[in-house]
């Protein structure tokens, strides 16, 4: 491991918490108000017939009654269902003893610096003087569930290998190994644990509801077979649901639940110490499960598989492990944090951390993002002093805040906008417009470097997401949830919450208090944001020759000869038309809203 800077300890925070929450037994759903229901409005056929519920895997979208009956707790949130099989277990799975080892389970968070359920894991086998086991489960139905972009994946793979290089120097094995279907993940956990004679499992929770839903299920499945399954919160600042407003209801705007974030965290300041790794394994874990430390890393499912070219230039593009992390976190705040602020929104200059691709994969904790921005902050507080350091911590809190609003309002991950009047929109399917934003051939130069961009090298910067996310949802009024999709399955850094949230921001169903009829002019953008056309000519090549202002639109600025030339199309559609066109479908959308 890198030498790290002494980071206050902290033994891990006790098990079986359900967050201050008061769990109430799960309802039974009175059968009203089309609860059951699918989502009557035959605008929502688009849902199913254009891929965007996933029918192999979920059922139809639901009606705007059901998510608002999940909006009041009517229906059981996904989060207090497992907090209830973790309360209703807690007596049983502490007496649990301890038997021939522990194991810790990973899946989004890759790294053994500061991750709780590892310290968690790491305290237990080393207090009961057995050996500690790592295991991660490559699923592939979850993979084409959560829509899991190619690259991500080979990312994650690089990782384990680097993972399993540093544990086995802890003399601590990494179990990998391929479950097919996603349903038998529980039955091969307990075989496992079998098999090595462990009683003990620990897990960060993941908030997407199927993952809560799992490990609700593991946690009374394996209870039910006297071992125990502790899942603890890892990947927020702040656990989602300690934050309230005044009366006691969850935030729905990001700038108070700032406020809030802040505040929370400068009252508990534990909440910024990390985790130690875990220590050294007793000699016997080589002798005894010796077998483990030889497990192959398994390649990608055939579906999701990069080809060897693409593997080598994502290799290079994007390093993996929690040492790159932690080497491009600390080069980011020694050298570029302090003018954050006024480089974050330019795509052409490298102002920003590119950290989202480890964030997402858990090489690195959002703690320790935080923590080393905010110790570089002369104030040594989260929303005072250097501005760079401030403005980017309060990105890092965008992260946090949108895995609140996923916890607490989970239909956002069953295909309903957070809004759910705004289901009622009577989108476009256009298959040729949908292409031409896909393969960045839309004719408007700042949206097609940006989707070039995406499918050069996985990922794209924030400014231009928000703005090619824009001209799809409201410039060709293409269902969001089509673009949501794309983004998923192709970005390196494609974490659900984020994405979630940053398409409702962009279409305007999302948390974003700003009204639908804010719409951007993809033009003044381009304008505002490459001023000299520098981010355009590196992603879209067949404009670099073309000079001065007309490389933000040839056709209609002088270079339409050029353009033609080498190929590159005409705008697809007109974007003043299409500002009204957006407008009045929105407000139709809500007039017909149920
Ligand atoms: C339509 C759309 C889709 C997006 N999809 C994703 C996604 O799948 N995964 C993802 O990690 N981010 C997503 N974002 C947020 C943001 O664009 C990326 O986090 C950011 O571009 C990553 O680059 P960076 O690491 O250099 O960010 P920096 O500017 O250095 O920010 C540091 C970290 O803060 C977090 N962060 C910054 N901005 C946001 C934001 N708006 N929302 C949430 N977290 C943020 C990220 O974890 C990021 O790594 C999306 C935004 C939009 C508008």
């Amino acid at each position: 491991m890198p030498p790290r800077k002494a980071a206050a300890k902290r033994p891990p925070p006790p098990l079986n918490e359900t967050n201050g929450r008061q769990i109430k037994k799960a309802k039974t759903v009175k059968v009203v108000d089309n609860l059951f229901q699918r989502h009557p409005n035959p605008l929502a056929d688009g849902a199913d017939d254009h891929g965007i519920v996933l029918r192999n895997y979920y059922p139809p979208e639901m009606s705007n009654a059901r998510a608002r009956a999940y909006a009041s707790g009517e229906i059981p949130r996904p989060i207090d269902e497992l907090y209830a099989a973790l309360q209703d277990t807690s007596g049983k799975r502490k007496s649990v003893k301890v038997k021939d080892a522990v194991v810790h389970w990973f899946k989004m968070d890759l790294r053994l610096w500061d991750n709780t359920a590892l310290a968690h894991a790491g305290e237990v086998a080393k207090k009961a003087g057995v050996p500690l086991i790592c295991m991660y489960l490559v699923s592939p139905q979850d993979f084409e569930a959560h829509l899991r972009a190619p690259v991500r994946i080979d990312f994650m793979l690089r990782t384990l290998a680097v993972l399993r290089q540093d544990l086995a120097k802890l003399d601590i094995p990494l179990h990998v190994e391929t479950v097919e279907k996603r349903n038998q993940i529980p039955d091969r956990i307990l075989e496992l644990m079998d098999e090595w004679g462990a009683s003990h499992l620990f897990a960060n929770m993941e908030y997407e509801a199927d993952e809560l839903r799992r490990e609700r299920h593991l946690v009374r499945h394996l209870s039910g077979k006297g071992k125990s399954f502790e899942v603890v919160h890892d990947t927020c600042v702040v656990p989602p649901g300690r934050l309230q407003t005044g009366s006691g209801k969850q935030y729905a705007v990001y700038t108070p639940w700032y406020r809030s974030w802040v505040a929370y965290i400068h009252e508990n300041l534990d909440l910024l110490e990390q985790f130690e790794p875990p220590g050294r394994n007793p000699e016997s874990a080589r002798n005894k499960f010796g077998h483990l430390f030889d497990c192959p890393i398994p390649g990608a499912p055939k579906n999701k598989a990069l080809c060897d070219e693409e593997k080598r230039r994502y290799q290079k593009l994007w390093p993996c492990g929690e040492h790159e992390a932690v080497k491009r976190l600390e080069s980011f705040c020694q050298e570029r944090i302090g003018g954050y602020s006024d480089a974050r929104n330019i795509p052409a200059g490298n102002g920003t951390s590119c950290l989202s691709v480890h964030l997402a994969s858990g090489t690195i904790s959002a703690r320790t993002c935080v923590r080393t921005a905010r110790d570089r902050n002369k104030t040594k507080r989260l929303n005072g002093g250097n501005n760079g350091i401030v403005t980017w911590i309060s990105e890092v809190a965008w992260r946090d805040f949108y895995r609140h609003v996923l916890v607490n309002w989970p239909y956002v991950c069953m295909n309903k906008p957070f809004k759910p009047e705004y289901s009622n929109i009577a989108w476009s399917y256009n298959e040729e417009h949908f292409v031409a934003w896909c393969e960045g051939k839309t004719g408007f130069p700042f949206v097609d470097a940006a989707m070039r961009q995406l499918s050069n090298i996985g990922y794209m910067h924030n400014r231009c997401r928000m703005i090619a996310a824009c001209f799809l949802a409201k410039d060709l009024l293409i269902d969001w949830r089509k673009g949501e999709r794309y983004f998923m399955e192709h970005l390196i850094d494609g974490d659900f919450a984020s994405n979630n949230g940053g398409w409702g921001f962009s279409a305007s169903v999302g948390v974003d208090p700003q009204p639908y009829f804010r719409i951007f002019n993809p033009l003044l953008q381009s304008e505002k944001f490459d001023p000299n056309g520098e981010y355009i000519r590196k992603w879209v090549p067949e404009l670099a020759g073309i000079e001065g202002k007309a490389i933000h639109d040839p056709y209609n600025r002088g270079a339409g000869d050029e353009a033609r030339r080498t190929g590159y199309p005409r705008p697809i559609v007109e974007h003043k038309a299409c500002r009204e066109r957006a407008l009045r479908a929105y407000k139709q959308g809500l007039e017909n809203a149920m």
